[in-house]
């Protein structure tokens, strides 16, 4: 049994304690980016290839399609064209289909808003004209909604609207986007299409905008911040393929794209914008990185080529708080957000204390950012990177936020509950900005989070709450991975084109934001090596105190709290998350762990019997 004997003395808990990492590592196009359409406008793809097909087909055996770079482009920023050739005499019905991002989710009821780019590169003598058939299809043809867009062949590209809402809702996501034309209306000719766009309806209805059973389920985590755009993605694999801000805003038909640093072209669809619109909808705060000269090639900008990437961090700063005087400013208030967004903090780079990129953090990259963007933007925290373990190396000017990153495997988690207790309290305040179980103990891999390491990672996250004056933040990482196209794991949610697998740390990340309270209370002191960790705060407003029990043993241990307060209910609510060793959330079984409520007798004295491998929190009346 543990005794733990709370206090009415504590300190405050930051609203940004808890939050979300995120990057778009197989996360964002096809995940958070609502686009249900792949490979929408050819962005960075070689014409003619069939890479530049990537999940596009011809329908049927008559349809000619191909990716061609248009002699009249669209946009600078998109050359690229999918080609219909029609042979004449061509009879029946052409065109083509598109995949998704490995499935296209068919719901009930659902309003689908699409657009696309046609032209006639060489109009025809005689104008034609007819309509374009778009739809929603099974895989074998059956069509579930559709509709026509009528079409004229004069010269130029135009662009078309069109919505459709299917009336059944599809459990299977092999679906295939239709556009298609009867042959005979367009017999002979040649037409081109591009940034061929389909959205569902999205989070607080916004055009361009977030997909909303992802932002759901983040929104019921009450996420504090939320850190973008990487992470590595931040970083490119040389400074040419960074995330440049300025290449992420304005109409998507202005949006060249990356090639992202996973491998895959990102389309920035999901832009600067997009981030900052959505962060604000969702309540949280934005965690943003600039890019701070060192991309993941091992190449770090020269000295003396800084002072491009300074003006741009600045203006990008200047797009999301700069007044609608500055070029940034108006182009924010021009997309449709004249007032600045909420903007505390600013991170300078990303794992910067890896390999190459330290010395030249250390000797220029980190001062040359921090001097020039403290001095024109004093009220902002600007948080430097650390390596993916261990603390502060020694640069200057010192900085006051550092990011800590730190994947391991579950005895790390259980015996690192103490780390942050130790350290000084000299105006250093830490991010935690990505950490997770990523192996067991021995060292095998782990394709989803498991119930051993994320009662781990409770243990470790109870140091947050109990260091919380030196902890401003902390953020599982990384946050989301698609089913069907992932490069690590574990994440902490798995999605499919229609679903959300919530993870076992899924649900500890939940527990700890949900009840973190705005006051810590000491208590009893514990130490790394007790199977058991606590951790209380309060709400003060609602009167609430939160007790977590976090037990790491595979078998039950005994809390008994004593409190301090003269007014307590007599009765308590708790959750509890609990499974047996090795359960893990997946596709398959998605529910195999999840939290359950209880209710206890309260009092002055609380005695909790906490079950093997759990994680819990108490919730009691008290005042
Ligand atoms: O290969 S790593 O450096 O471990 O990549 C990690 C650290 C990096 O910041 C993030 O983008 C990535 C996964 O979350």
């Amino acid at each position: 049994t543990f005794p733990v004997t709370v206090s009415t003395t504590g300190h405050a808990v930051p609203s940004t304690l808890y939050g979300l990492m995120f990057e778009d590592i197989n996360s964002g196009d096809g995940g958070l980016y609502a686009e249900l359409i792949m490979n929408r406008g050819f962005q960075q793809v070689t014409p003619g290839t069939s890479a530049a097909l990537q999940a596009w087909a011809a329908l049927g055996s008559t349809s000619h399609i191909s990716v061609v770079k248009s002699s009249t482009a669209v946009s600078t920023a998109l050359p690229n064209a999918l080609s219909l050739t029609v042979t004449s005499g061509t009879t029946g019905t052409v065109g083509f289909t598109n995949t998704g991002f490995f499935g296209i989710p068919v719901t009930a009821g659902w309003k689908y808003s699409g657009s696309f780019y046609y032209r006639f590169p060489t109009s025809p003598a005689t104008q034609v004209s007819g309509s374009f058939t778009v739809d929603l299809r099974s895989t074998t043809g059956t069509v579930f909604t559709s509709t026509t867009v009528p079409f004229t062949s004069s010269a130029g590209w135009k662009k078309v609207t069109f919505s459709f809402t299917p009336s059944s809702t599809q459990t299977s996501v092999s679906n295939l986007f239709a556009l298609s034309v009867n042959a005979a209306t367009v017999s002979g000719l040649t037409i081109e299409f591009t940034l061929i766009s389909l959205f569902p309806p999205t989070f607080n209805n916004r055009a361009n905008g977030i997909r909303m059973d992802l932002s759901q389920a983040l929104l019921d985590m009450k996420p504090g911040f939320f850190r973008f755009p990487g992470g590595n993605n931040l970083e490119g694999q040389t400074p040419a393929q960074r995330w440049a801000w300025e290449l992420t805003v304005n109409d998507v038909v202005n949006r060249p794209g990356r090639l992202g640093d996973w491998g895959y072209i990102n389309t920035d669809g999901l832009g600067i914008y997009e981030y900052l619109q959505w962060i604000e909808d969702m309540e949280m705060e934005p965690i943003m990185a600039v890019y701070a000269g060192y991309s993941l090639n091992g190449q770090s900008v020269a000295s003396a080529d800084m002072q491009q990437y300074i003006t741009e961090a600045i203006n990008q700063i200047n797009f999301v708080i700069g007044s609608t005087s500055t070029a940034q400013g108006a182009i924010r208030a021009a997309m449709g957000h004249p007032a600045p967004f909420t903007l505390n903090y600013v991170e300078i780079g990303n794992e910067d204390f890896l390999s190459q990129a330290t010395a030249s953090y250390a000797s220029y990259r980190w001062a040359d950012l921090y001097n020039a963007l403290s001095a024109e933007f004093p009220q902002l925290n600007f948080i430097a990177t650390s390596a993916t373990s261990g603390f502060v190396p020694a640069i200057s000017p010192a900085p006051k936020f550092w990011d800590l990153h730190i994947y391991s495997n579950p005895n790390f988690f259980i015996n690192g509950a103490f780390n942050f207790d130790i350290l000084a309290r000299n105006g250093l305040q830490f991010f935690q900005g990505e950490y997770a179980t990523t192996t067991q103990n021995s060292g095998a891999s782990l394709p989803y989070p498991f119930i051993d390491g994320s009662i781990a990672e409770a243990a470790y996250m109870t140091g947050f709450d109990r260091n919380s004056d030196i902890v401003f933040a902390a953020s599982y990482a990384p946050l989301l991975n698609h089913v069907s196209s992932t490069q690590w794991t574990p994440n902490l949610i798995t999605h499919t084109p229609n679903s959300v697998i919530k993870s076992t740390s899924y649900y500890v990340q939940q527990l700890f934001s949900l009840y973190k309270g705005d006051t810590y209370l000491t208590s009893t002191t514990n130490t790394a090596s007790s199977p058991v960790q606590w951790s209380a705060t309060k709400n003060t407003a609602g009167q609430q105190v939160f007790l977590k029990v976090i037990n790491t043993a595979t078998t039950a241990n005994t809390v008994v709290f004593t409190l301090p307060f003269g007014t307590i209910s007599t009765a308590g609510t708790g959750t509890v998350l609990t499974a047996a060793s090795g359960t893990m959330n997946t596709p398959a079984s998605p529910n195999a762990a999840a939290p359950k409520n209880f209710t206890f007798t309260a009092g002055k004295t609380i005695t909790y019997n906490a079950p093997g491998l759990s994680a819990s929190v108490l919730i009691v009346s008290a005042h």
